[in-house]
């Protein structure tokens, strides 16, 4: 790895919430470097959610890594954990030195275009504890990453998301708000995204 300078993070100053933004956390050639090696070597998947009582494929792929072998739970998916890959494992550590703090598991998510996409949630499932702490690298094609406030409606906010960026999400983010990637028309390339978590 180069550099191990991290610059400051943008701070997103959203009302009940603990945001902040990272736009060059890897350079532009490591981040190229971990896109194409996550493309080829995590093995991705495409599971099934049921919306109002129908089945449909998720739109997107997605893998579970960890250092345990505890389940995720999330819309009905219940993920069983692979062990981390030795490249995981130093992406994890680059993340705990700056976050000062130990994660578990990395949720990873593949879209492959502007069709794939993940719908308004929080990251509030009972496995995570009270004001997790979420840690998402983006690589890739830059998405948008919508924020709303689950009871003020006009508290609303949007932020792109480039490729080497990371998000960092702590406090009573998860419970104030709701995240989603949105779908775009646009033809577009494809994006992953590694969000480090906390699985108790
Ligand atoms: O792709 C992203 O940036 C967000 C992913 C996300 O919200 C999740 O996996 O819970
Ligand atoms: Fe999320």
């Amino acid at each position: 790895m180069s550099s191990q300078f991290v610059r400051r993070p943008q701070n997103l100053k959203l009302p009940d919430s603990d945001i902040h933004y990272y736009p060059n956390f890897f350079d532009h050639e490591e981040a190229d470097y971990f896109l194409r090696l996550f493309k080829t070597t995590i093995l991705w998947q495409q599971d099934s959610i049921k919306v109002f009582g129908k089945v449909y494929p998720q739109p997107r792929l997605t893998a579970l890594y960890g250092d345990n072998d505890k389940t995720y739970t999330y819309s009905n998916i219940t993920m069983q954990p692979r062990n981390f890959t030795p490249e995981l494992k130093v992406l994890k550590e680059r993340i705990e030195n700056l976050c000062e703090t130990q994660f578990t598991s990395c949720l990873l998510n593949l879209y492959r275009d502007g069709k794939d996409s993940n719908g308004w949630h929080a990251d509030n499932e009972k496995e995570l504890g009270i004001n997790p702490i979420i840690a998402s690298v983006s690589l890739g094609q830059e998405r948008y990453f919508n924020l709303k406030h689950r009871n003020r409606p006009e508290l609303k906010h949007k932020i792109l998301l480039e490729h080497g960026s990371l998000l960092l999400m702590k406090g009573e983010t998860q419970h104030s708000w709701l995240h989603q990637i949105p779908k775009t028309s646009k033809s577009i390339g494809e994006r992953i995204n590694l969000t480090f978590r906390k699985i108790k």
